[in-house]
């Protein structure tokens, strides 16, 4: 042991989780180029978002994403205790967000899923594989947190009745079909065909929206904007995806379509934040925590 790793604060389950939590965030952001969407280049089809504030708002979000993970490492079972602790930090964390953005919503959708999947992560923290935690998640968002507040009126809600789509809510308690079966193994596929970390990404992103019912997307653009985004992100990848010279073009082509439409697959983009959490989960434990 020398001088620097004596002093070294004991990395903790709840801590590991956060980090990955807030590092999948920022990830997502950084991405470029996304349609529609805030990142290194600028808004997307935005006027109150910028890089900055998705950074800021990931990085506030730290310690909601820990106390989940360290709730369900103290309750050690999914059940209604669980859920409505999760629920109560969830929408402290909102608060929180939303006072460090001055009140613009940044990753409401994102504290949703992925404060579920860190407390599903710290469940079992010897099971770490995608869909075990992505079916623990959805065990623990079917349960009815009695202390929700009954809206109905988030954007989300509206388009679901209008358009008679599954949300946010449904997402989860399917156990994130758009992340298993379409996002990581597409990140698979194009990080083996050698795209490149950041096309893989990229590619990811678009598979999940070929299906995604995004209702940032109905709610600004209608059906006719969803349909857009889901044809063209098919395009993008049927073309060789966004390695690929034809693809780049097609992208570009959805892009402008989108910002036209002021179209924004928010909804995607978070969920794309839980592909890159699930992706590095998988790898197991670090060595610090071996003994868990
Ligand atoms: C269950 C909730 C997720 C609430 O869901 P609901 O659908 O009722 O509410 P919304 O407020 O619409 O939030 C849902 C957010 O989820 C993202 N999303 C959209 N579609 C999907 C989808 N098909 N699958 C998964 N995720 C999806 C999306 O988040 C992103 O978009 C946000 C911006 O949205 P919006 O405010 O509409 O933005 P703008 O159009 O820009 O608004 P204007 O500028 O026009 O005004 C952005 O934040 C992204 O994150 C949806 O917004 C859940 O929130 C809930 O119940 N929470 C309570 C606490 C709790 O129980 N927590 C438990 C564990 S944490
Ligand atoms: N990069 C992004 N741009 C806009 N809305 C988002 N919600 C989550 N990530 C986002």
């Amino acid at each position: 042991m020398n001088a620097l790793t004596a002093i070294q604060p004991k990395l903790s389950l709840g801590d590991w989780l956060a980090d990955l939590a807030v590092d999948a965030l920022i990830d997502e952001a950084d991405l470029s180029p996304k349609p529609g969407l805030v990142d290194r280049r600028g808004s997307g089809a935005h006027t109150d978002l910028h890089l900055g504030l998705m950074h800021a708002s990931a990085l506030a979000l730290w310690p909601s994403f820990k106390a989940m993970a360290e709730a369900a490492q103290q309750c050690g079972e999914i059940d209604l205790h669980l859920r409505e602790t999760v629920g109560l930090i969830g929408r402290e964390g909102e608060v929180e967000m939303l006072r460090v953005t001055g009140g613009v919503n940044t990753h409401r959708g994102a504290i949703w899923a992925l404060g579920l999947l860190s407390a599903a992560a710290a469940l079992e923290p010897r099971e770490l594989a995608p869909a075990q935690v992505a079916l623990r998640a959805a065990r623990l968002a079917l349960l009815d947190d009695r202390a929700a507040p009954v809206t109905g009126d988030s954007h989300g809600a509206q388009v679901c009745r209008l358009y008679g789509v599954h949300g946010a809510r449904e997402e989860a308690q399917l156990g994130f079909p758009a992340v298993i079966q379409q996002a990581l193994p597409q990140l698979a596929r194009s990080r083996a065909a050698g795209a490149g970390e950041q096309n893989a990404r990229l590619d990811a992103l678009l598979a999940i929206m070929t299906q995604l019912a995004d209702t940032c997307v109905l709610y600004r653009a209608g059906m006719a904007g969803l349909t857009r985004m889901q044809s063209g992100a098919r395009a993008v990848l049927a073309a060789g995806g966004c390695a690929s010279l034809d693809g780049r073009r097609c992208l570009r082509e959805l892009e402008r379509d989108m910002l036209h439409l002021r179209a924004s697959p928010g909804g995607a983009a978070d969920l794309l934040a839980a592909t890159l959490f699930l992706d590095r989960l998988q790898h197991g434990l670090p060595a610090q925590l071996g003994s868990l």
